[in-house]
């Protein structure tokens, strides 16, 4: 069965820590599907439409063919994603990935057992947030088949640069958009 892996985010903006991550699974699966989302726990700081946008430019400045934007994937709550995903790859086995510091959250979100069921779970290592035995025990009683990837992702953070937009930490394609739709305060005196 071909994998499929499975990245949502909130992409409010997407990092250079994205970019890694879509890479590094490009060089693990052989194909890769993104999407922007709501994330029910979060506040967004540029609406959904937009925060595709941005996605799609990185995705577009990756330009793997292997790696593709399927916004119909997005929805708040993963058991909704899910399904989508199985209605759209009925074929396919779907590595749902996320990165270290989700891990410990999972079992309390919408119906996690549910789709846990349905996928297999990636967890990427984030700096600063180890990868806890008692998160992966909690997981696994909930019955998820998990895969430890082994990858360098930079320890970029969306939050922070919301806060403090840092082009080094952007993608290139990312920061030209952020500048036109002058979004996260870039230009104080339009605000
Ligand atoms: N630098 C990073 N290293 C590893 N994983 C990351 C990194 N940035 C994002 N991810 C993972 O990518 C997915 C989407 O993350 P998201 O879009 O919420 O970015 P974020 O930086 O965590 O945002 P925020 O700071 O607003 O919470 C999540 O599974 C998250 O764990
Ligand atoms: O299903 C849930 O309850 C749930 C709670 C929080 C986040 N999610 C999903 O997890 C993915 C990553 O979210 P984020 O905000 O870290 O980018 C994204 O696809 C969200 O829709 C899902």
């Amino acid at each position: 069965m071909q994998k499929i892996a499975l990245l949502g985010t909130s992409a409010d903006p997407p990092t250079c820590g994205h970019q890694a991550l879509l890479k590094g699974l490009l060089s693990l699966y052989p194909q890769v599907a993104t999407w922007a989302s709501d994330n029910p726990q979060k506040h967004h700081g540029a609406p959904l439409a937009l925060r595709a946008q941005l996605l799609q430019a990185l995705v577009e400045e990756i330009n793997d063919p292997r790696l593709q934007q399927e916004q119909t994937l997005s929805h708040p709550f993963t058991i909704r994603t899910i399904e989508q995903a199985t209605a759209r790859w009925p074929e396919a086995e779907l590595v749902f990935v996320v990165g270290s510091d989700l891990a410990a959250l999972i079992p309390g979100w919408k119906s996690s057992a549910q789709w846990l069921s349905r996928c297999r779970l990636a967890i990427a290592p984030r700096q600063g947030w180890p990868l806890r035995d008692q998160a992966l025990a909690d997981l696994k009683r909930l019955g998820a088949r998990i895969d430890l990837l082994e990858l360098q992702v930079p320890a970029s953070a969306s939050s922070a640069l919301r806060q403090s937009p840092e082009q080094r930490q952007i993608p290139a394609a990312v920061w030209t958009l952020l500048l036109e739709h002058n979004l996260y305060g870039l230009f104080p005196s339009l605000r």
